[in-house]
C-alpha cells in the first residue's frame, strides 16, 4: 500500500490536513485507532464561531449543540465579570460527531480513511522513514508514504519514533476532568460559558460550564498536571460546594492538555507534527482545536508544495511559519499564563471586580489596552507587581 500522505489521528488536526491534501488532487490515508472516529470524545466542545469560514468547515446542526453568546467570568469570591456578545460568538460542538464529519470531508475530497487501525511504528529504509507500520483487526499493514503526519494528540509516539524531542514533564500538562450532566437546580445562562476561578477551585486552572442545553451542560475543570491532588478531587469539591448533586450524569471524560509549550521542531525529514501531538494548545485556557486547525492548514500548504515540487526539505518551512506567526503569539500567551498562575485569590477578586467596568466587547476580543484603561482606574490593583509585571507582557 503507498500514499503520497499516510495521516494518523482523526481528530482535529489530522483530517482537516488531509482534507487540503488531497483537494490538491494527493493521495491521502487518514488512519486512527478508534473503532468510531470522534467517540469517546475528551473535550469540553467549545469552538469560536469564526473558525468554521475560516477553516472552510460548513456550519452544520448536526454537529453544533448550541449557540453561545459570551462568556461569565467568576472570581474566587464570587465577582461576576459577564462578557457578552448580541449575536454567537461561539459554539458548543457535538465532538462525536465533529470529528466523524471532519474525517466525512477528508474522504469527500478524496482521501482514504481506516478507523480502528493503530499506527505501532515506523518504517525504515536504508535509514530513510518510509512509512509506518499499523494494526488492524489484529493483521499488521505495512503503509508506503513520501510523509508522514502525526495529528496523534496528546500522547503522541510518531514524533518520539522519528526523533524529534517530544518529552513532557508533567508540570507541562494540565489534567482535565469532565461530566458531560444534567444540571439541576443550579442556575446558569445557558447562553454563555461559565468559568470559575480560584487557588482553591482550580490551581492554575478552572472550573467550566459548557452548555449544551437549558439544563445539560459539559461540567468539566483543568489543574496543574503535578498537583497532589486530582482533577476530579477538585471537580467534586466544587460541585459539593455548589450543592450540585452528582446524580445525572451522562458522560466521563478524562484526558491531559499540553499548556507549557511547543514542539521546537515540527518536522524531521519526512514526519510532520501538528495539532496536540506539536502541543499547539492555547497554554492560557487550554482550548486546542482552533489552534490544530490552524496548525493544520500551514502544514497542508507545505506538504503540498513539497509534493509539488518533490523536494521534502520545503516541509521545514511549516515550522517556520508556524513559529514566525502563531509560535511567537502563543509564547506572549504562555508568559502571561505563567505570571498569573501565581496571582493570589485576593489579586483575582481585584482585578475581575476592576475589569467589571471595562468595554466587554474589547475585553473578549483580548484588547489588553482595554484592561490597562480598566485597571488604570483602579491603582490599588493596578499597582501591584504582579500585576504590573503582567500588563508589561501584555502591552
Ligand atoms: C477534558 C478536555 C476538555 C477540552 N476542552 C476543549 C474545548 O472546549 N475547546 C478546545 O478547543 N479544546 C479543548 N480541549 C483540547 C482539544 O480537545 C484538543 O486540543 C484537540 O482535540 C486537539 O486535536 P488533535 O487533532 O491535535 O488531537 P486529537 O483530537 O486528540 O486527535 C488525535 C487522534 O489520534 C488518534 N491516535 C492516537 N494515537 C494513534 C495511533 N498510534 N494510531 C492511530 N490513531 C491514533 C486518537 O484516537 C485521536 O482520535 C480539551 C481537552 C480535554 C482533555
Amino acid at each position: 500500500m503507498h500514499y503520497d500522505v499516510v495521516v494518523v489521528g482523526a481528530g482535529i488536526a489530522g483530517p482537516i490536513l488531509a482534507r487540503n491534501v488531497a483537494k490538491q488532487g494527493y493521495s491521502v490515508l487518514v488512519i486512527d485507532k478508534k473503532a468510531e472516529i470522534g467517540s469517546p470524545k475528551r473535550c469540553g466542545e467549545g469552538l469560536g464561531i469564526g473558525t468554521f469560514e475560516k477553516y472552510d468547515i460548513p456550519y452544520d446542526k448536526r454537529f453544533i449543540n448550541r449557540e453561545i453568546y459570551g462568556a461569565a467570568i467568576y472570581s474566587p469570591n464570587g465577582h461576576k465579570l459577564e462578557l457578552r456578545y448580541n449575536k454567537a460568538s461561539g459554539v458548543i460542538l457535538e465532538r462525536k460527531i465533529f470529528d466523524k464529519m471532519l474525517a466525512y470531508y477528508a474522504a469527500k475530497a478524496g482521501a482514504d480513511v481506516m478507523a480502528k487501525t493503530e499506527a505501532i511504528g515506523l518504517i525504515r529504509r536504508n535509514g530513510k522513514i518510509v512509512g509506518l507500520k499499523a494494526k488492524h483487526e489484529g493483521e499488521t499493514l505495512e503503509i508506503n508514504a513520501d510523509i508522514i503526519v502525526a495529528a496523534d494528540g496528546v500522547e503522541s509516539r510518531i514524533a518520539r519514533w522519528a526523533g524529534i524531542n517530544s518529552f513532557l514533564p508533567p508540570h507541562e500538562l494540565d489534567s482535565a476532568y469532565e461530566y458531560e450532566m444534567i444540571l439541576k437546580d443550579f442556575e446558569f445562562d445557558p447562553d454563555l460559558i461559565h468559568l470559575y476561578f480560584g487557588n482553591e477551585v482550580a490551581p492554575r486552572g478552572y472550573v467550566w460550564i459548557f452548555p449544551k442545553d437549558e439544563d445539560r451542560a459539559n461540567v468539566g475543570i483543568g489543574i496543574n498536571g503535578d498537583n497532589p491532588n486530582t482533577a476530579k478531587y477538585y471537580l467534586e469539591k466544587w460541585l459539593k460546594e455548589n450543592n450540585i448533586k452528582g446524580t445525572k450524569i451522562l458522560e466521563v471524560n478524562v484526558g491531559g492538555v499540553p499548556v507549557g509549550g511547543f514542539l521546537k521542531e515540527l518536522t524531521k525529514e519526512n514526519v510532520v507534527v501538528v495539532g496536540d501531538a506539536a502541543r499547539q494548545v492555547n497554554p492560557m485556557h487550554g482550548g486546542g482545536m482552533a489552534e490544530a486547525m490552524e496548525a493544520a492548514t500551514i502544514a497542508s500548504k507545505w506538504i503540498v508544495k513539497a509534493l509539488e515540487e518533490e523536494n521534502l526539505e520545503l516541509l521545514e518551512n511549516y515550522t517556520t511559519e508556524w513559529w514566525t506567526n502563531d509560535g511567537e503569539r502563543l509564547m506572549k500567551v504562555l508568559k502571561i499564563r505563567q505570571i498569573s498562575e501565581k496571582l493570589s485569590d485576593d489579586e483575582l477578586d481585584a482585578a475581575v471586580q476592576a475589569l467589571s467596568g471595562a468595554d466587554a466587547e474589547k475585553l473578549a476580543a483580548g484588547d489588553y489596552k482595554e484592561v490597562f484603561k480598566a485597571l488604570i482606574k483602579h491603582p490599588k490593583v493596578l499597582l501591584k507587581p504582579r500585576m504590573l509585571k503582567l500588563l508589561r507582557e501584555a502591552l
